[in-house]
């Protein structure tokens, strides 16, 4: 505990504690892009399944491939329809990239090195030796070999090697469903224009692109007022939409408004975890709700971003069973000098200096305060400020998440 909240570890251990990989479901190879694969994937087929030329050219016997040897075209091999017959002394056949070998050719003349002499008679103008532009059965794969293993998320690669493995669909790990609930009677919805009080909810639509970004489903319950009844109603539709994570933005902290929490726990929400140690994102709540868990973001906009960034973000790894789940640090050089530090771990938003410097030379940007979205969209990665931190020198190394 640091001055008395939970440090951002030990509310992440909390988070993640027993969350095991939500269940499996087949998929269409066409829909399977950014999925989790749920079983090992194992080749049904071999790969190619014949010896196949490389090139365009003539498949002939090397002991023929001798410059100025006049070779009889006997036969013409095209992608998907062999030569039937044996390739003898002398002759030769005409083949072109992905057919199969004929039986007795036992390499490639590419065309570029052949000159044809007359109707059905080419001359050998290189030698070529035994082996060459030939691709052997199995080369990429062989039936049975596990080439995609479970847990891998897939991509314009994996997609590709599984059709070649010849799956039609794909055993993979349902999508976390996960309801986004703003709050405030301040809010109106983007294209609307605001009363005089009010302002433009922006929060949940960051927090529905990183579901979508990282393989869940997103489900837009809208913004409720400052009511308990308001809040109620949408607890019920995000139970119904059976989310498995209902995030709520706003009314987390200590207000008279701030009727998440209070909401929540009349719904019969068992807390996790309420406030820790980390600027911005204070306020961040915890808990479960029957099947389902609630993550309650605090509202300023960059404290409901980055807390979704750092336990929203990991909670859908964890949920997909994709590893390691929390966002990933790496080091950095201060561009500028920083202040001691208290007792809440910091992120702040910061920019790379210009030259591509490795590792890069960090520089917070000018203003810090949590409600600028401006200065984190400009931001290229949050410093991490360890709790109690002493004063930094410029050139001093420190610890970023990059964006
Ligand atoms: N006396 C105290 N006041 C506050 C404390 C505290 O410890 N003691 N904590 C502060 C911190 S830190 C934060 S962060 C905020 C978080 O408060 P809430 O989660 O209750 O958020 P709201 O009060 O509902 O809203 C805060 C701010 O953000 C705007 N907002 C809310 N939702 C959205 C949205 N979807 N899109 C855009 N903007 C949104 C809202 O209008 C407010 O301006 O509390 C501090 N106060
Ligand atoms: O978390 Mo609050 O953002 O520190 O403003």
């Amino acid at each position: 505990m640091a001055g008395g909240l939970l440090s951002v570890e030990a509310a992440r251990a909390r988070l993640l504690a027993g969350v095991d990989p939500l269940g499996g479901e087949t998929v269409a190879l066409a829909a399977a892009s950014g999925r989790v694969l749920a079983a090992d994937l194992a080749a049904t087929r071999t790969q190619p399944p014949f010896a196949a030329s490389a090139m365009d050219g003539y498949a002939l016997r090397a002991d023929d491939a001798v410059a100025g040897r006049r070779l009889a075209v006997i036969g013409t091999a095209p992608a998907g329809r062999a030569f039937d017959g044996p390739v003898g002394p002398g002759a030769c056949v005409r083949i072109f990239t992905g057919a199969p070998v004929p039986e007795g050719a036992d390499t490639i003349l590419i065309q570029e090195n052949a000159r044809v002499v007359a109707e059905g008679v080419i001359e050998v103008v290189e030698p070529v030796a035994s082996g060459r532009h030939i691709r052997a059965v199995g080369l990429d794969f062989r039936a049975g070999d596990v080439l995609i293993g479970a847990g891998t998320r897939l991509d314009w690669r994996a997609v590709s090697l599984a059709a070649a493995m010849n799956h039609a669909t794909l055993p993979v790990r349902r999508r976390p469903r996960v309801a986004v609930l703003a709050t405030g009677d301040e809010l109106v919805p983007p294209g609307t224009e605001p009363g005089p009080d009010q302002i433009v909810a922006s929060n949940a639509f960051g927090v529905l692109a990183m579901v979508e970004a990282e393989g869940g489903f997103g489900i837009d319950l809208g913004i409720a007022a400052d009511t308990e009844a308001a809040i109620a109603e949408k607890i019920g539709a995000a139970l119904a939409a059976e989310a498995d994570i209902l995030v709520t933005l706003g009314g987390a902290s200590v207000g008279d408004l701030d009727l998440v929490q209070k909401t929540l726990g009349g719904a019969g929400m068992d807390l996790g975890f309420w406030k820790i140690a980390m600027r911005p994102g204070k306020p961040l709540m915890f808990g479960t709700l029957g099947p389902m868990r609630v993550l309650g973001l605090p509202g300023n906009p960059v404290s409901g971003l980055v807390c979704a960034l750092l336990f929203l973000k990991p909670l859908l790894k964890a949920l997909l069973g994709l590893a390691p789940a929390i966002e990933p640090e790496e080091p950095a050089v201060l561009a500028a000098p920083l202040p001691a530090n208290d007792s809440r771990q910091d992120y702040l938003r910061a920019t790379f200096e210009p030259g591509g410097a490795v590792p890069p030379q960090v520089r917070p940007v000018d203003l810090q305060d949590s409600s600028m979205l401006s200065r984190l969209t400009r931001a290229d990665c949050l410093i991490v400020r360890a709790p109690g931190a002493a004063p930094a020198a410029a050139g001093e190394r420190c610890r970023i998440i990059r964006f």
